[in-house]
């Protein structure tokens, strides 16, 4: 076990966000948590850094884990002159090859020399990306990482995100909207609604009736793509015969 939450419970002035929430990440997964607007997902997230408190409940952390943590914000004031790769000599100094290497992995190798400010948001995340992946995390928190990508960029996204747990065998555990991708893309998801409603495989999760009354119509054409991704794949043509119901 890497981190776990374990039954949480947090409250935002009277309002309770997050009731009796438990969920344990294990090295080398990528776990992706959905679930409506307001449903708790960054709160979560800020819980497992340890920025927020629950009131009740705890968090567990295997020891000397280091977490690499891109939040859904962060503001940078545009009259800073900052490169992406000055950027990253923050917090710690990098060298241009460690620094060139991270941004390479993390897909925004050609935007080294550009001001922070001037970024697109998929670029933007890119790079903070790059400065989680620099810390040499067993854990990457990625909080809503394809937000404003389209469907092909958030596909990529995703394949970097791959190719970084391969090489360095962290778990990640991102939220995101994006169910048609996130399904083909994760190991685990976990439908949160302030409780979490339903987790597991993509395919159980999408067939769930608490995840289909909370997307709706949406997760039916989620399941036909997660079929249609995994049809082209070479070994996994006949992995999950039970989809054919579905
Ligand atoms: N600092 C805060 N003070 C008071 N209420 C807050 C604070 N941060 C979040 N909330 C409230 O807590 C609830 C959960 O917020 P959270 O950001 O965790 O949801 P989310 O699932 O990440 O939402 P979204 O999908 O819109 O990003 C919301 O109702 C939000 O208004």
């Amino acid at each position: 076990m890497l981190i776990a939450a374990e039954h949480l419970v947090v409250r935002h002035g009277r309002v309770t966000v997050l009731h009796d929430v438990s969920l344990r990440i294990e090295r080398g997964e990528i776990v992706t948590v959905v679930g409506p607007n307001g449903s708790g997902k960054s709160t979560l997230l800020r819980c497992l850094i340890g920025a927020e408190r629950p009131v009740s409940g705890r968090v567990a952390r295997a020891p000397r884990l280091r977490i690499g943590y891109v939040p859904q914000k962060l503001h940078i004031d545009a009259t800073l002159p900052l490169t992406a790769r000055r950027f990253l000599d923050l917090p710690r100094r990098v060298s241009d090859a460690e620094a060139g290497a991270a941004l390479e992995e993390a897909g925004a190798g050609h935007v080294a020399e550009r001001p922070m400010a001037d970024l697109s948001g998929g670029q933007f995340q890119r790079v903070l990306l790059a400065g989680a992946i620099l810390r040499r995390p067993d854990l990457l928190l990625l909080d809503e990482p394809t937000q404003g990508l389209d469907q092909p960029g958030a596909a990529g996204f995703y394949r970097s995100l791959e190719a970084i747990r391969a090489r360095l065998g962290c778990a990640v555990l991102m939220v995101s909207h994006d169910l048609h991708v996130v399904m083909s893309a994760s190991d685990r998801v976990v439908c949160l609604n302030g409780h979490v409603c339903c987790e597991g495989h993509p395919s159980v999760v999408s067939a769930a009736p608490a995840y289909r009354e909370l997307f709706g119509t949406g997760a039916a054409g989620t399941l036909a793509l997660y079929r249609h991704e995994h049809d082209h794949a070479d070994h996994a043509a006949h992995h999950h015969p039970h989809h054919e119901e579905a």
